[in-house]
């Protein structure tokens, strides 16, 4: 491996993935690296691979073959609950609210996971040195709550909540786990044009203003390309490019494979 600079080092590093289901090659020795500070997107047709990589990198599926290192750790054979203790968040493409919950306790759920022993954390509780805790629990959730703009329904029941509220408080409750990734599963899937205009700001952000790392699956490729620093393209389980937003868009196999010529002319996309 090349020697990087300090900011330019890989948060994650994903080498020789493969990923066999049966007969189905799901991926096929794909390598690529997250910087640290940038947002990543992959994209790709469906059946591509890309949730599948995302799941590799969760810990939700272990690759048939190939090494995932994050922070500098060899996690490929962690479970998802060491992941994210270690920094990886994730939402997912299908909403994982508790609807019956309101928006503040579903961000709270969120935070629990932090503390590693909740018996141990409940005995504490009451003598005192959690409680102290807890409220420093709820100063940084109500700042969430605050960034995402969602104070009007924060004692709202979540599954009366539009969906593009749903989604953002999704995605609050994963940034509530202060996670140095945050995978994002297609974070605008089902959205209209201003709950997506509205998610995409969320996501520059949490990227420039709290530091997150975002490694995002993503279908408009509008969005993918406005907001991404570079992008990766997967192909029937392989990379087919990696790169900048631009670079991408004008690689031939990218053009042929997924876009399509007419696409491209349809929708010109600013640097
Ligand atoms: N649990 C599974 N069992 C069997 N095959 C699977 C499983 N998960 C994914 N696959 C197969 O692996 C391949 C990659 O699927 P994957 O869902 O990762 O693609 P994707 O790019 O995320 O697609 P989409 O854009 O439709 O979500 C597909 O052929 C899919 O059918």
């Amino acid at each position: 491996m090349s020697e990087e600079t300090p900011d330019l080092a890989p948060i994650l590093a994903a080498e020789g993935i493969s990923l066999r289901f049966g007969g189905v090659r799901a991926l096929t020795d794909v390598s690529f690296a997250v910087r640290r500070g940038e947002i990543f997107s992959i994209i790709g047709p469906n059946g591509a691979g890309k949730t599948s990589m995302v799941n590799c990198i969760s810990g939700r599926y272990r690759p048939t073959q190939g090494q995932i290192r994050f922070d500098g750790q060899d996690i490929t054979r962690l479970g998802p609950n060491r992941r994210a203790a270690l920094g990886i968040g994730r939402t997912f493409q299908n909403l994982a609210l508790f609807g019956h919950m309101t928006v503040l306790d579903n961000i709270m759920v969120g935070r629990h996971h932090l503390l590693k022993s909740g018996f141990l954390r409940g005995m504490l509780y009451w003598v005192g040195g959690a409680q102290k805790e807890e409220l420093a629990h709820r100063r940084e959730v109500e700042e969430i709550i605050d960034f995402l703009e969602i104070q009007p329904v924060r004692k709202a029941v979540a599954g009366t909540l539009p969906y593009g509220l749903r989604k953002r408080v999704e995605l609050a409750r994963a940034v509530a786990l202060k996670p140095k990734l945050i995978l994002l599963d297609e974070p605008m899937a089902g959205m209209n044009l201003e709950e997506k205009e509205d998610m995409a700001r969320f996501i520059t952000d949490l990227n420039a203003e709290w530091g997150m790392t975002v490694l995002m699956i993503e279908h408009d490729m509008g969005v993918v390309m406005d907001i991404s620093h570079r992008v990766m393209v997967l192909d029937f389980g392989r990379k087919i490019a990696e790169g900048e937003p631009d670079a991408v868009l004008a690689h031939p196999e990218v053009r042929r494979a997924y876009l399509g010529e007419d696409a491209l002319e349809a929708e010109p996309v600013e640097a």
